[in-house]
Parts: structure tokens; sequence; C-alpha cells
């Protein structure tokens, strides 16, 4: 049942909407929650308390005060609620209490931002609590205040780059503040995740080994967003047990959530003449409009900087024509806004001045907006936590709200719109981090070194023989010296530097204003030619520009400002090769594999195109091949299950009789790189393949330690005997060869675009490559790999779940009512192929043989659960 203020405010934005053409596909409604109530804790220092109820806190939620006690009492505590939960409260109690009582203890504070970290500093410093001296030490605290912080400041405020950068470097400095550490507090802590998520693991590690070299212990407080076992991943991120606090006691008010797919635009066309969707964004600002209209205080969610404040001038340009007076309640907000330009921005939309603000994920973490009317998401924000993260900025003052979420022109917005349970229901991933990766490892390793020479007791703390064989590698490297005690740095110039945390490693492209001198920002070495080749739109803080030169020698791209009303894709061609097979599986004609590979790319050329997805031209480049060593998830389809026929409906799960054999898993040498090919698109239609549907959460797999130097692991596959018979195949994808290229192709975009669904990355974070005859396999295959060197956890999360990702993959092909393909389901916005051949049944039926044959021998494998 729909609440009355949610429908008034549903019905308002889908007025004038004829009714054959409603957009809307689902609404459900969230129930409204009461608080629950803890009394004070005896230990709470009464100063404290006086300045909590003073700033509004009467009473703690129970869940604020069963994690301040567990971390008073020493025990590493993880606190996971939703949106505006009053996470803060739950680090502030026992850590201000501590300070307030006169001890010499310290804490450290860590934020993924500058900005929620000065945030959450003048939260603090507002209390006012006496003994309580906190201080920023960020890339902003200016160098006369650095020593004083570093003296006297009981509180510091940081992030994971300073800390790396500023206080480990340089930890004898920092002696005094290392010695009396008491509290380390990890906000926001499931924004680690990735390449990223991998360093700051391996960072807390060596935050953890400082302390204990000058005596201290201290408690890790994490405070993080609704995730699924919040637990286990605090644990992978400190490497210390940690207890979850999940029970969310905050009230909540009630809130209708609306599922909202753009009509297809019958006037224009996209790429290879497909269909095209209104943009998200366009369809943004209407609702926008209408929100504003009836008074509702609304917050516009848009992937893009730009997009926010096209948004926000398309829902202006809107109201300019229904009351002109409206149009200055609403704005744009992106990152780099100042504190005071954002407090202000608070204030006004919480006092009505302003009603409607179009923002990028800037307002997401760490911005005390809650209890708005209506929240607009224009594309799935990329994970569950963040999706419920920014729609839970509204309804919390026990009124009625209403959230709306407007699919995108993508595989997986598409799939979400038309299953409801998959956005609504599932429980929200764990973020995914791989510490144990070689390229992660061998520089957070040198650090670690590089502050105090490491024994060979503490390399468990770093992963054990996985970090071994690194350390053997960077002493080859005459890096570092082994002696009987340990590891020793040899350099006098410490490693630090040169490690970049949130990258890939490697020297960054600094990309610079030619005119000006102004250094913008910098890219990953091996996303350059990707991202920065010359003639690319570049955005910057809201900006854009224009790539004139890019000099791959000197990590060099220069940029003019420049706003066309086009965006650029970049065109490539990419091979792959298989280096080692960690984990196979065979199941009849199908074969999912686990492993490292080899990616070799050559950008060749880009597309421009106008924001409605029309190509305006192609020009092609000259660019170096790059390499990428990294890990994939791929399977293979023999000849016979592609050629035979579909089973009819019901015969499907008819289990062969077969015996098993253990055979070792693929071999460890490298094989040539293999090249695609392409044979043009056939005719032919295929017949539906029927599987069922049902999604669920693939089982977590620890990722195999896999480095260069290590052992092969050693697993087994599981082979059927005598399955590779036409007769024995569980019903095939009926295809002619012609077709085969097109349908691997269309399914290996569709599953690179469902793959967020299951593994917390950005399709952007993720690649793939798929080939009617692969030379190192034999047979057809569908590569998805990681777009990092040696990976960060994606390929392992869809090896462990390749029953639902596949499974997923079809049904967002399945539910797009495009005829031959769009960007909705098969089509790529990075294809380096143009997308090109794409056959949209051949994928339904290459994905329907393939789930037929996982299904049959999926439980062997221990897949998770189809
Ligand atoms: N027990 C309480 N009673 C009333 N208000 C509270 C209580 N605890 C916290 N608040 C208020 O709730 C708001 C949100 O708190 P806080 O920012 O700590 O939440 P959060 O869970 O960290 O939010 P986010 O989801 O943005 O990270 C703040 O204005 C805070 O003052």
């Amino acid at each position: 049942m729909v609440g009355e203020r949610g429908r008034r405010l549903l019905d308002r934005v889908t007025a004038g909407i004829p009714a054959r053409e409603n957009p809307v596909t689902h609404v459900t409604r969230v129930p409204a929650r009461a608080a629950g109530f803890a009394p004070w804790p005896e230990w709470a220092a009464p100063e404290v308390v006086d300045a909590l109820a003073a700033g509004g806190v009467g009473k703690p939620w129970r869940h604020q005060v069963e994690a301040a006690c567990l971390a008073r009492e020493g025990a590493h505590v993880v606190v996971s609620t939703g949106t505006a939960s009053g996470k803060s409260l739950a680090y502030q109690l026992p850590v201000l209490s501590e300070l307030a009582t006169g001890s010499k203890a310290t804490a450290l504070y860590l934020s993924p931002t500058k900005a929620l970290g000065a945030d959450q500093l003048r939260a603090v410093s507002s209390l006012d609590v006496p003994g309580v001296r906190a201080a920023a030490f960020d890339g902003d605290t200016p160098m006369t205040e650095r020593d004083w912080v570093r003296a006297h400041a009981n509180w510091v405020f940081s992030n994971p780059d300073m800390l790396h950068r500023g206080i480990l470097s340089a930890h004898a400095r920092w002696a005094q503040f290392f010695r009396r550490l008491r509290y380390v507090v990890v906000d926001e802590c499931h924004s680690y995740r990735g390449v990223f998520g991998s360093h700051v693991a391996l960072l807390l590690r060596r935050v953890r080994r400082v302390a204990q070299h000058y005596g201290a212990a201290p408690v890790f407080v994490l405070a993080s967003a609704t995730t699924a076992s919040p637990a286990d991943f605090a644990s992978r991120l400190t490497g210390l047990p940690c207890t979850a606090v999940t029970e969310d006691a905050s009230p909540r008010g009630a809130r209708t959530i609306a599922l909202w797919e753009p009509p297809l635009l019958e006037e224009l066309s996209g790429e290879n003449g497909a269909p095209v969707r209104r943009p998200a964004g366009t369809e943004t600002a209407r609702i926008l409009t209408e929100l504003v209209v009836e008074g509702a205080r609304s917050l516009a969610f848009v992937r893009s900087r730009r997009g926010a404040e096209l948004t926000a001038l398309g829902a202006r340009r809107l109201l300019s024509e229904v009351d002109p007076a409206l149009m200055e309640t609403v704005a744009a907000y992106r990152s780099g806004f100042l504190p005071e330009e954002r407090r202000e921005l608070e204030r006004a939309l919480l006092s009505g001045r302003l009603l409607g603000v179009a923002t990028t994920n800037a307002l997401e973490l760490g911005v005390d907006i809650a209890g708005l009317d209506a929240v607009v998401l224009a594309g799935y924000p990329g994970t569950l936590a963040s999706f419920w993260q920014q729609s839970g900025r509204a309804g919390r003052s026990g009124d009625e709200a209403l959230v709306v979420f407007v699919a995108r022109d993508d595989p997986l917005d598409t799939y979400l719109v038309h299953h409801p349970q998959a956005l609504l229901e599932r429980p929200v991933e764990t973020a995914v981090l791989d510490p144990a990766n070689p390229y992660v490892l061998g520089p957070q390793l040198a650090c670690a070194v590089a502050e105090l020479p490491l024994t060979e007791p503490e390399l468990d703390t770093f992963g054990g023989s996985a970090a071994r064989a690194v350390l053997g590698e960077l002493a080859e490297q005459k890096l570092l010296r082994r002696r009987s005690s340990g590891w020793y740095w040899t350099s006098r110039d410490r490693p630090h530097a040169e490690v970049g945390i949130r990258g890939s490693g490697g020297d960054q492209v600094a990309v610079v204003e030619a005119d000006s001198g102004r250094m913008l920002g910098t890219v990953d070495p091996g996303s350059a030619c990707f991202a920065v080749h010359p003639g690319a739109v570049y955005l910057h803080q809201g900006s854009s520009y224009v790539v004139d030169e890019l000099d791959l020698d000197t990590a060099l791209a220069l940029v003019h400002a420049e706003d066309p009303d086009w965006n650029t894709s970049p065109r490539e061609i990419v091979d792959i090769s298989v280096l080692k097979t960690e984990r196979q599986c065979r199941h009849g004609g199908v074969t999912v594999c686990l492993g490292e590979v080899a990616v070799t790319s050559q950008v060749v050329g880009y597309l421009r195109r106008r924001p409605s997805g029309e190509v305006l031209d192609h020009t092609p480049l000259e660019l170096p091949e790059q390499s990428l060593h990294t890990r994939a998830v791929w399977y293979t389809v023999s000849p016979e299950l592609l050629e035979t026929p579909p089973a009819p409906e019901g015969t499907e799960k008819a289990t062969p009789e077969e015996t098993e054999t253990r055979v070792p898993a693929g071999t460890e040498e490298a094989a040539p790189v293999g090249t695609r090919a392409h044979v043009p698109k056939g005719t032919e239609k295929a017949a539906p393949a029927g599987t069922d549907f049902r999604v669920s959460e693939g089982t977590e797999v620890a990722a195999p330690v896999g480095t260069k130097t290590q052992a092969p692991v050693g697993t087994v596959a599981v082979v059927p005997v005598g399955t590779g018979g036409v007769g024995r195949a569980p019903g095939g994808a009926g295809l002619v060869p012609a077709r085969v290229p097109g349908a691997l192709h269309a399914a290996e975009h569709a599953a690179i675009g469902l793959l967020p669904l299951f593994a917390t990355c950005d399709r952007w974070d993720i690649g793939g490559v798929s080939t009617a005859r692969h030379e190192d396999t034999g047979e057809a295959t569908v590569f998805v790999h990681d777009g990092h060197p040696g990976g960060a956890g994606f390929a392992d999360r869809g090896y462990a779940a390749i029953v639902p990702w596949l499974a997923a993959t079809r049904e967002a092909i399945v539910s797009c009512e495009c005829p031959t393909g769009c960007p909705s389901c098969v089509q790529s916005p990075k294809c380096g192929n143009g997308n090109d051949p794409l056959d949209k049944a051949g994928a339904v039926a290459v994905l329907g043989a393939v789930l037929g044959a996982l299904r049959q021998h999926g439980e062997q494998c221990g897949h998770g659960g189809a």
C-alpha cells in the first residue's frame, strides 16, 4: 500500500503522462520505525553528556550505546546502520569521555575525504568538551600548525593519504602521539573497496605495527553504511577481530519507493541505429520540477558533476515556464564547495528556502541533511550501500517521503527497474578488497619496512606467504636486505612519496591546463590512453576540458577549457592471454575458470556523441599498446553446446548419469596472446532459451593468493565423464557459427554491466574480451577481467557468483524491450569495437545454454546458488 503523502507526490510527478507510457515499473512502501533509546552509560563523562544534550541529543539510541560500550571495553567494533542514524556518537562518546577525564590518551580519526574529516572535526569542536584538543592534519593544514598538532593535539583528524605520506613516514616525530594512541576511528569504512581499499587495509596494519612499536594497542572503531557481513569486512580491513553492531534504533519516517524507466525516444537513434532512451538526467530534471512545484524539499543524485549542473539547469528552465519565482529555489551542488557553502546549502534546504538540489554523490557522505520530502536517484549509484545511503536522506522526520530511482540507459539499471527485488530486497553487498594483491602488497611492504625493520613473526599480519614472496622480490631488486633478524630498508630515501594509494601505481599522468600551467588532476598510467587521449573531453570539478596532447614519456596530458555539446568514447583493440588458471570447473560443455591474465589494449580512435547518444563522427588515433597483468573470470562454451538446439521447456533439468574424475587444474605456462576473431553477425533468429531466474548472493570465497613467485594453487576440477556429446547437453544455444561472435560479444557486455550487482565495483573498474575461438582455451570464450594490475577481487567475486551473475545478465537482456540491442542491454559505452557485432537474441541463447549447463553441475563446484 502506498502512503498518503508518498502517493500524492508520486501522482504529481507522473501527472500528464498517458497510462500506456507510464514509466513507473514498481512502487513499494518502506514503513516507519520508532526510536529505541538506551540510558547513557555510567562511564560516559558528564561534560560529554551535557555537551551532546545541548547539541540536541537528549537520549542516545540503543545501537549508539551498544557500540560505544564495546569500544570502551576494548573490543574492536564496527557500527553499520542506516543513513543519519547517529553513527558519529558511537565513537564520539568513548573518545571524548576518555579525553575529558584528563587521561593522556590520544585518538586518530580517518575519513575517506578531507571534506568529511573537516565536518566531523567541526562537530567535535563545537561540543567544546574541556580537555579535548581536536585538530586536523591533512593536506590543507598549514606547515606552521603541523608542529603544534603533533605536540599537543589529542584527537587528530586525518585521511588515509596523509596518514601514509605525512604521519607514518615520519612516525618518530609522532612518537608521543603513537605511544598514547587509544582509539583509531575509521569513518565511512565501506568506501574502502577495490584497490584503494586494499591499500587502506595494509595501511591500517602499518598503523597497528607502528603503535605497537611505541607500546600502544589502539581499539578500532569503524562506522559503515549498512553492509552485508560488516564484522567480516571490518576484520579484513583492520586485520583484527571486530564485533558488529547492526540493529538500527534510530527513528525513520515511512518512504514510498518508485522505480522509473524513461521511455525510448522514437526520433533519435544511437550507435549502429540502436534506439536510445530519454536521458536519466533530463527525466530527473522534470521530476525535480514537479516536486518543487509541490513544495517538496528534494535532493536529486546525479552521477557526474556536469550532469548535476545540467539537471539543476533543466529544472530551473522548466520552472521558469511554470512560476519564475521558484527558479531560485533550485541549485546544483558538487564537491569542491567550501565548507561554509555546504553549511549554507544544508541550512537552506532544511529551512525550505531551497527546495530542489541536484548533486553528485558529494552529498552522500557526512552531510547532516535528512528528513527531506523526496530523493531522486538518476541512475544506480554503483552499490546498494550507496542506494540506501542516498535514499535514506528522505523521510526522517516521521513524515511520508518519496524516493524515485530513474534508470539510465544501461543494462544494470534496466535490470533493476524490472527486478525490484534485486534492488529492494537483497542484502547490501560486502565491499570487496584484496590486500594480497602483489601490486598493492609490494609498495605497502616497502613502506612498512622503511618505517621499521620487518621481522618474521610480523609477516602474518601482512598475509604470510604472499608477503614473504613479495619481500623476496623486493630484496632481489635491492630495495631491501634480508638479515637474520628480518628485512631492512637499504636506501636513504623513503618510498612513501612514490606510492599512490588511490591508484594502481606507476607514474601518474598529470593533466595540466596548457594556458595557465595549472594541474587539474592525475590519471592512472594504465587508463591514460583511454581517459585523456588527444581529443578526449575531460571533466574536472564540474568544468569541461578538451585534451590537446598526451605525452606518455613525460606523463603529461595538456588540455584547454572547452565545454562542447558532445562527449567522447574511445575505441580500442583488446587481446587477452591466460597466464595461470587457478580454479577451473567443468559443467558439461561449459568450463568456468579463474586466474591470471595478460590484457593488451590499444586505443585506436574515438567517437564523438551528443548526450542523447547520437554519434557525430569517428576519429582515428595512433597510440601505443598498453599491457595489464590482472585477474579474470572466464567461461568457455563447446561448439556442440553452441550449435545444439535449445532443449524444449521442462527437459533442462534432467540429470545425466555420470561418474566423476578429478584432474589437475589448468597449466601455469603463459600461452601466446589470443586475438579476437569476430565474424559478421548472422541473421538467423535463436529461439528463446527458457531458464528460471532467482537472485541470490553468491558465497564469498577467499581470494587465492596469486603471486608470480608462488606455487600454483592446487585446485582440482570436477569433470563429468562423457558429457561432451550432443545428446547429453542440457539444451544448447542453437546458433550457426556466424552468429557466435556477436552473441558472445553481447553476452560479455551485459555481464560487465551486471557484475557491479555482485561485486562492489563500477563497470569502469572491469573489462572484458570475447572470442569465438580463443587460442588458449581452444573454445568460444568470454573473459571478464579486473581493470587494475593484480586485480582487486572483482573477478574472484564473479567466479563465486557465476550462476546468479549470468542469470541476472540474461534477465537484463530479456527485460529490455528494444528489438536488437541498445545501451540498456547489450551495447557498452566503452566498447573497443564500436558495439559491432552484437547479437542480442544470440546472447540470450548462449546465456540460456550456459546457465542450463551450470545449473546441472553448479553445486559440485560450489558456485553461488542459482
Ligand atoms: N540519539 C540521538 N537523538 C537525536 N538526534 C541524534 C541522536 N544521535 C544523533 N543525532 C543527530 O542525527 C544526525 C545524524 O547523525 P550522524 O551524522 O552522526 O549520523 P551518521 O549515521 O553518521 O550519518 P551518515 O549516514 O550521514 O554517515 C545529527 O544531526 C545528530 O546530531
